[in-house]
């Protein structure tokens, strides 16, 4: 699936675009207040990379240990996996590699939502 959505640059591209509407977002930015987006952003393509069978690099936290105490509500959970799915298909993935996240996502829900 990392070859067909494009690599590298296109999981860049889809990774800058969810951060562009989440810091645009005036419920979501504040969550991100304090940090620094784009080592975050890092993270999120190695991450993503790695869901779809690339390269294995993802050395950030785990997902339950770097949401916990933010207060992340449903709501907010559900509009951010909209976007990154939104992301995605304006980048023209495939369907079915859509769907396969959109899985993955369901099933951390629970570790990121307070
Ligand atoms: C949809 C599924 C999500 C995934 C796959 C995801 C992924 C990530 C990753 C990979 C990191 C970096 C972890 C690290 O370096 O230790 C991170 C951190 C963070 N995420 Fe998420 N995230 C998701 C949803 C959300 C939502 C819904 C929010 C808030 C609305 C959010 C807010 C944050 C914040 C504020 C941090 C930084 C925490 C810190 O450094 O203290 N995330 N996320």
């Amino acid at each position: 699936m990392y070859s067909r959505v494009g690599g590298g640059p296109a999981i860049k591209l889809v990774v800058d675009q969810l951060y562009t509407w989440i810091l645009l977002d005036e419920e979501l930015s504040p969550y991100f207040a304090t940090v620094t987006v784009e080592s975050l952003k890092r993270h999120m393509a190695a991450l993503l990379a790695q869901v779809l069978g690339g390269p294995q690099e993802y050395t950030g936290r785990e997902l339950g240990e770097s949401h916990r105490g933010l207060g992340i509500t449903d709501a907010h959970y559900t509009r951010v996996v909209d976007l990154a799915l939104a992301a995605l298909f304006l980048a023209h993935a495939p369907r079915d590699v859509i769907a396969a996240v959109e899985d993955t996502l369901a099933a951390v829900r629970a570790d990121i939502v307070a």
